[in-house]
C-alpha cells in the first residue's frame, strides 16, 4: 500500500493514520483488509486511526441490510459470528493500542438499519457510536442519484469523543459534512478535530470533497479583527474507500487532512493508501486566539434558521 505523508506542523502532538482501503463484495476479505490497514497505520506510528465509510461491503442501498451487524452497547457481549466486523475493530484497536475510529458499517437495530461509526479506545472498549444523521438522498441529473433512505434510517444525536491527548474529536459520516450547523455545534462543544469517514463519488467528489473539508476547517472562524499571523478553526479529515472499478458506486478517494488554516496537509489519489499527518493541536488554540470570531458572533442578529419563515 502506498504511504502518502506531508505535514507542516512544527511540534507534532498526535499522529493521524487514515486508511483508504479497497472494498469489495466479500465481507471476510474486507474485514481482513481493514485489519491489515489498521496494523500498518499503527506500525507507521499513528495514534488515531480511521477507516472509511461502509468498509465491510459495497456502498449500495441493497447491500446495506445484507452486510449489517448488530452493535451491542456493551462490547463484552459481542457475538463474533453475528458481528464479525465489530469484533475485528475491538480486537485490532486493543492489539495495536490505537484510538480507532472504525469508519462505518451498516448496523441492524430494532428492525431498522443505520450507517454507524464505532469508536474504540486503545484498551478495546467502545468509546462512542455515531449514527449518520443526514442521509444521502440526492438527484443530480446526468450525474448521481442515490437514496440512502431506501434502506437506512437516520441517527438522532451528535457525537463527540474525548481523547487522552486532551482534546475532543467530533464525528460525522460523509454527507454530514455538508451541514455547517452540525460542525458548529461540535466545535462549540469542544471539538478540535472533525473526522468524517466518507465515500463521495465521481460527480460530487471533484467539485466538493476538498472544498467542504476546507470550509468546515475555517467556517467558524474566518472573519473578524486581529488576523496577525494566526490560523483559524479546527482540523478536519475525511477518509474514503479506494476506487473499485468493479463497484456500482465509484468512490472519489482522495482521503485528506486539512489544518485549521484551511490548508491541505496530507492527501492522496484514488488508489489504496495510508495517509499520515502530524497534528499540532496548539495550532487550534493559536488560531482561535488570533481570529476570535467565537467571541465576536452577533447572535442578536442571527435568527435561528429553523425559525426563518419559508
Ligand atoms: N456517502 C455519502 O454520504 C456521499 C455523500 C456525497 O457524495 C455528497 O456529495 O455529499
Amino acid at each position: 500500500m502506498a504511504v502518502s505523508t506531508r505535514s507542516d506542523a512544527p511540534s507534532p502532538k498526535v499522529k493521524l493514520g487514515l486508511c483508504q482501503i479497497l472494498v469489495g463484495e466479500d465481507k471476510e476479505e474486507n474485514i481482513e483488509r481493514a485489519r491489515r490497514a489498521v496494523e500498518e497505520a499503527a506500525r507507521a506510528g499513528a495514534q488515531i486511526v480511521c477507516l472509511p465509510e461502509c468498509w465491510n461491503g459495497p456502498y449500495a442501498t441493497a447491500s446495506f441490510p445484507l452486510f449489517a451487524e448488530p452493535i451491542p452497547p456493551d462490547a463484552e457481549g459481542v457475538d463474533k459470528a453475528r458481528s464479525p466486523s465489530l469484533a475485528m475493530l475491538l480486537e485490532v484497536a486493543r492489539d495495536c493500542g490505537v484510538l480507532l475510529v472504525g469508519g462505518s458499517i451498516p448496523e441492524a437495530r430494532g428492525g431498522k438499519f443505520f450507517n454507524t461509526c464505532v469508536v474504540v479506545r486503545p484498551d478495546g472498549r467502545v468509546a462512542a457510536l455515531h449514527r449518520k444523521v443526514h442521509l444521502f438522498d440526492i438527484h443530480v441529473p446526468g450525474g448521481i442519484s442515490f437514496r440512502e433512505s431506501a434502506t437506512l434510517s437516520a441517527g438522532d444525536s451528535l457525537t463527540l469523543v474525548d481523547t487522552s491527548w486532551g482534546f475532543s474529536l467530533g464525528l460525522g459520516i460523509c454527507y454530514d459534512i455538508r451541514f455547517p450547523e452540525m460542525a458548529m455545534v461540535l466545535r462549540a462543544r469542544g471539538a478540535k478535530l472533525l473526522l468524517f469517514p466518507g465515500a463521495f463519488n465521481l460527480t460530487t467528489g471533484p467539485a466538493h470533497w476538498e472544498l467542504l473539508q476546507r470550509a468546515r476547517a475555517v467556517d467558524n472562524q474566518v472573519t473578524g479583527n486581529g488576523w496577525g499571523k494566526g490560523r483559524a478553526g479546527l482540523f478536519v479529515a475525511a477518509v474514503s474507500p479506494a476506487r473499485n472499478p468493479a463497484a456500482s458506486y465509484q468512490a472519489w478517494g482522495h482521503t485528506t487532512v486539512v489544518n485549521p488554516w484551511g490548508e491541505v496537509i496530507a492527501t492522496t489519489g484514488h488508489e489504496p493508501a495510508l495517509v499520515l499527518a502530524d497534528l499540532d493541536m496548539e495550532l487550534v488554540e493559536t488560531t482561535r486566539r488570533n481570529i476570535p470570531t467565537a467571541q465576536q458572533k452577533r447572535f442578536d442578529l442571527y435568527t435561528p434558521c429553523s425559525q426563518v419563515p419559508k
